[in-house]
Formats: C-alpha cells, structure tokens, sequence
C-alpha cells in the first residue's frame, strides 16, 4: 500500500480528524494544505523556500507538465521528485479539471476528451489511459484519476451524465494503473445534488480506491452550498480513507472543511493573490500594493514571524511589487503560504486539544473583521 492514512485522534465535538499520511516520500501530518506548483514549480518559491515556510507535500499538473516540457522528458529527468527537486510526496491531478474548464476548446466523448492546448493550439486527445500513462511517467506518489468535472451551475442530468462517466473513466484508470509506488485515488462527483453525491461516491468507493478526492466544489458555488455537499457526503466516507477536497481554500473554507472531516487540500488562491500584491493576515487581507502602504513601516502581519515579516516592511514590500521588483511577490508569496501553513498547525493542535468550534469562532471573528 503506497499511501495509507492513519487516524491519530477524532476531534470530540465535530467530523475532524488528526492522521499521518504515509507515502513512498514520507509521512505528513493531516488535515493538509498542499501548495501548488502546477509546472512543476510553486510559482516564486525554491523547494527549501516551500519547506521553511511548513510545505511538505506539493501538488502538480498533468496537462500542464504533458504540453510543457512533456511527461516523457520528465521521466527522461528520472521522474518528477529529480526534476523540481522535492524530495517529499508530490500528488498530480489529472488534468480532469483543466480540460474541461478550456471550455468551448474541447469535445468530451465516451473515448475522453478532444482539446486544443491552450498554449498554441494544437489538437490533443486525453483518454483515462493516457493520462494514467502520463501520471505514472511523472511518477508523483499520488495520482488523481481523470474525471469530468461538472460546472456550477449545471442542470441535474449533465450531473448525473458526468458521475457515470466518471465512474466508467474511474475503472479504465484502475485497470491501466500499474506502478506499485503511486497511489491513484478516486474523484467523486455529482454537483450539488445530494442524492448524487451518494451515488458517486458509492460507486467510486466499491472500487476501493486508497484515497479519494471531492471534486466538482469550488468551482464557483456559494461556500454554504459546499459546506452543505460535505455534510451530506462526509458521513458516508470511510473513516480509514483519505478525504481530499481538490481546489479548497481560503482561510474559512479550510477550517469548515476541517470541521466537516476534511483531510487534504490544495489552492492557488494564496501563492495566486500574492503575485497580485495581496496577503493573508489574522485581520483579513490586505492589499500592500495600495497607496496607504507607501509609508507604514510596520510588517505585513504584526502577529506573524515569517522570513518576510521579520525583515521587511510593507514600504518596502509595496516599493518592491511598484517596480516590478521579483523580490516583492517572493516575499508576499513566502508570507502567504506560511500564513497558510500557520493556520494549519493551529487547526491541528485545536483537534488535539478538542477545541476546534473554538478556535474556528476566535480566528474569523478577527479574520473576517479585518
Ligand atoms: C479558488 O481557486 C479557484 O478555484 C479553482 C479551484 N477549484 C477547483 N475545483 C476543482 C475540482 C476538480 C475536479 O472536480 N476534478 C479534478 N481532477 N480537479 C479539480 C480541481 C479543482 N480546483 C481554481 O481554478 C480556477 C483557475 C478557475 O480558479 C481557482
């Protein structure tokens, strides 16, 4: 079994969870964030850079790394762990996402999907197979099988039509996937439709997949018609399976969805908004780049003793995103994802401690005052 996850303790009053995940990279502790650093890059960052700053598992992409450079170069570099570097767990998703949110560029079939890249062009064809035979050249130690994610809003039979046949890709991913070290985990989905939400899942969980992602969220639906899914699909999860709730989130969405018995996570919200000059603080998010900033020669986040805050001012940090200076969004980016990874270890010692209603009131009544 290359990826298991074992529950350390359950959280007295709500579905959270403590849990070490183990993979052939080494054991991480869950609930996770995982930053990404789709090609093959967390965008700014050094992979020591993204460890000082509490990163220890990396997400990657499987359509972006097979347009550029290619799955078979990467395999050709030994494998993706050489070629970027990380020597930790890496999990790549399918690409599921991103195809199908090239829109009226691609032509879902039966077979897979037909898309033209997004970078020249060019026509490409992703099937279950050849996307199990990409991830497993790339050789993350997770690979997502390759879905069809449905939109938000989305009328309740394409929901249905997508679950199918994510289901049926779900088999033809299991049946091509050999490499004895990757773990292929499972996506459900099944749009906001309880009862089909249940039925994904059910069908995906008779397949006994080592892990499973909660796809077709955060794809533009309120955040309480999430909370709502997970409430509804979480009970029926095994307890002894990884919970992965692909492309969740900002500071509130990873605590609820902590709460609800989420394990796992990923986001490019924190590394995305940071090249945008904006960072998480315990007040909420402020924008360094605005004029305000000019002059205040305190840090970003008084409260916060990362690398950026411990030496730069927010004068300084503005200055630096004013110019075009690469300095100002490294600083802005190592902030944000240890910001993000500080809350995560606050998360984690509240379910120790069985205080996480608590801890979730503390920090948003300051976070979303800000
Ligand atoms: C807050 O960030 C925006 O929200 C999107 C993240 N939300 C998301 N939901 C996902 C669902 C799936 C899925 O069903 N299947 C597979 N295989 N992968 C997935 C990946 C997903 N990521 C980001 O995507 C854009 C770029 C639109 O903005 C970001």
């Amino acid at each position: 079994m290359p990826v298991k996850i074992k529950i350390e303790k359950k959280e007295k009053h709500t579905r959270a969870r403590l849990g070490k995940l183990t993979t052939p990279h080494g054991e991480v502790e869950t609930p996770i964030f995982m930053p990404v650093g789709t090609q093959a890059t967390v965008k700014t960052m050094t992979p020591e850079e993204v460890k000082e700053t509490g990163g220890r598992l990396v997400l990657s992409n499987t359509y972006h790394l097979y347009l550029r450079p290619g799955h078979d170069l990467v395999k050709e570099a030994g494998g993706l762990h050489k070629f970027m570097n990380w020597d930790g767990p890496i999990l790549t998703d399918s690409g599921g996402f991103q195809v199908f949110s090239l829109g009226p560029l691609r032509t879902i079939t039966e077979e897979g999907v037909e898309f033209r890249s997004h970078i020249d062009g060019s026509k490409h064809f992703f099937t279950p197979e050849k996307v199990m035979e990409i991830e497993q050249a790339l050789g993350a130690d997770i690979a997502m099988a390759f879905d069809e994610c449905a939109p938000y809003p989305c009328e309740k039979e394409y929901a249905v039509a997508a679950l199918e046949r994510t289901t049926r890709w779900a088999e033809r991913c299991k049946r091509v996937h050999k490499r004895e070290d990757q773990a292929l985990f499972g996506i459900i989905q099944g749009g906001v439709f309880p009862d089909l939400r249940e039925r994904s899942a059910k069908e995906l969980l008779a397949m006994d997949f080592p892990g499973y992602g909660i796809g077709g969220l955060s794809v533009g639906e309120p955040k309480e018609l999430m909370y709502e899914v997970l409430d509804q699909l979480m009970p029926i999860m095994p307890e002894d399976k990884p919970r992965y709730l692909m492309g969740v989130g900002s500071p509130d969405c990873l605590i609820e969805g902590v709460v609800r018995g989420v394990d796992m996570f990923d986001c490019v919200l924190p590394t995305r908004i940071a090249r945008n000059g904006t960072v998480f603080t315990h007040n909420g998010k402020l924008t360094v780049r605005n004029a305000e900033y000019a002059r205040d020669f305190r840090p970003m986040d008084q409260q916060c003793d990362c690398y950026a805050c411990r030496n730069y001012s927010r004068a300084y940090i503005r200055h630096l995103i004013k110019t075009d200076e690469i300095l100002g969004i490294r600083l802005t980016t190592i902030h944000n994802l240890h910001f993000i990874q500080h809350l995560m270890q606050n998360i984690r010692q509240a379910i120790r401690e069985d205080r996480l209603l608590e801890y979730r009131e503390d920090f948003l009544k300051v976070f979303n005052a800000g």
